[in-house]
């Protein structure tokens, strides 16, 4: 089995006993509790290329990238460096990251009154996984395409729409991005990483990038380590590039940070 089939299936089983009837009254109710900058806003705001800065303690193709017993130390960092956006990795067992660290980040920035908006980064397979992230204080979802069907893709999104949260939608292929197309998303993100064979290539956005309509945010994500690499995203159309281990090596990632901004 690849990789993110494994995970996958971990997850489907992993949420199966907090699996519970989402009504959309409860999404509405969730939505009115959003203030601040939107994950699309705060994207579009940067000129230049944004960067959407990764809380990541270890990967399944890196292995073991930091110890952080707080996450709120990163994104200290991460608010310091003045990142447009977080991507806070909640699921433990591949990624060492929790529900809780998306609670205390959010409650971080909020209790500093910084307007970075959060993407829980998990594998979504449930709209009951939204509930948890709307309730956490993020404001934007993971949508793989390419690890589920087109009816869970439906039900994703319009759970996330109905929450006030934006998607961000994954994808690694061409033919990833017509299905993507086809749920007329806001926010696309291109994958370098095959997730099957953990090989990175930055050519996957330069072919993929250029195909996306004018009114999608697109999103080079994964193995961007250089302002060089940064540079290349931007050059083939990216608006934001989304980095976790390069950042999380950083003693203190402003340097890296202002570079990418303005690659
Ligand atoms: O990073 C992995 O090894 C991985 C394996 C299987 C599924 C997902 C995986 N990563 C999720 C991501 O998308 C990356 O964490 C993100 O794009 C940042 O990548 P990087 O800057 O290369 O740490």
């Amino acid at each position: 089995m690849d990789k993110l089939a494994e995970i996958m299936a971990h997850k489907r089983e992993e949420i199966e006993h907090r699996i519970r009837p989402v009504r959309d009254s409860e999404l509405n109710r969730l939505s009115q509790n959003q203030t601040g900058k939107s994950f699309a806003e705060a994207l579009r705001a940067r000129r230049g290329l944004a960067v959407i800065a990764e809380i990541k303690r270890r990967s399944p193709s890196a292995g073991q990238i930091a110890e952080l017993p707080d996450a709120t130390e990163q994104a200290r960092k991460y608010q310091n460096a003045e990142v447009d956006c977080l991507s806070v990795l909640t699921d433990e067992k591949y990624f060492g990251g929790s529900l809780r660290d998306l609670w205390n980040v959010t409650d971080f920035l909020s209790d500093h009154r910084r307007d970075i908006p959060c993407l829980r980064k998990d594998f979504f397979v449930h709209p009951i996984q939204i509930v948890e992230a709307a309730e956490a204080g993020a404001r934007c979802i993971l949508i793989i395409v390419r690890a589920l069907e087109d009816d869970e893709i439906d039900r994703l999104y319009d759970a996330a729409q109905a929450a006030g949260l934006d998607a961000l939608f994954e994808v690694h292929t061409e033919r990833e991005l017509d299905r993507a197309l086809e749920f007329g998303p806001r926010i696309v993100g291109v994958n370098n990483r095959d997730l099957s064979r953990f090989v990175t290539d930055l050519a996957i956005s330069e072919l993929i990038i250029p195909q996306m309509p004018d009114d999608v945010i697109p999103v080079s994500e994964s193995g961007i380590f250089t302002p060089e690499d940064a540079a290349r995203a931007h050059a083939c159309g990216a608006q934001a590039i989304l980095v976790g281990e390069a950042l999380m090596r950083e003693e203190d990632p402003t340097d890296l940070v202002k570079a990418f901004h303005q690659a």
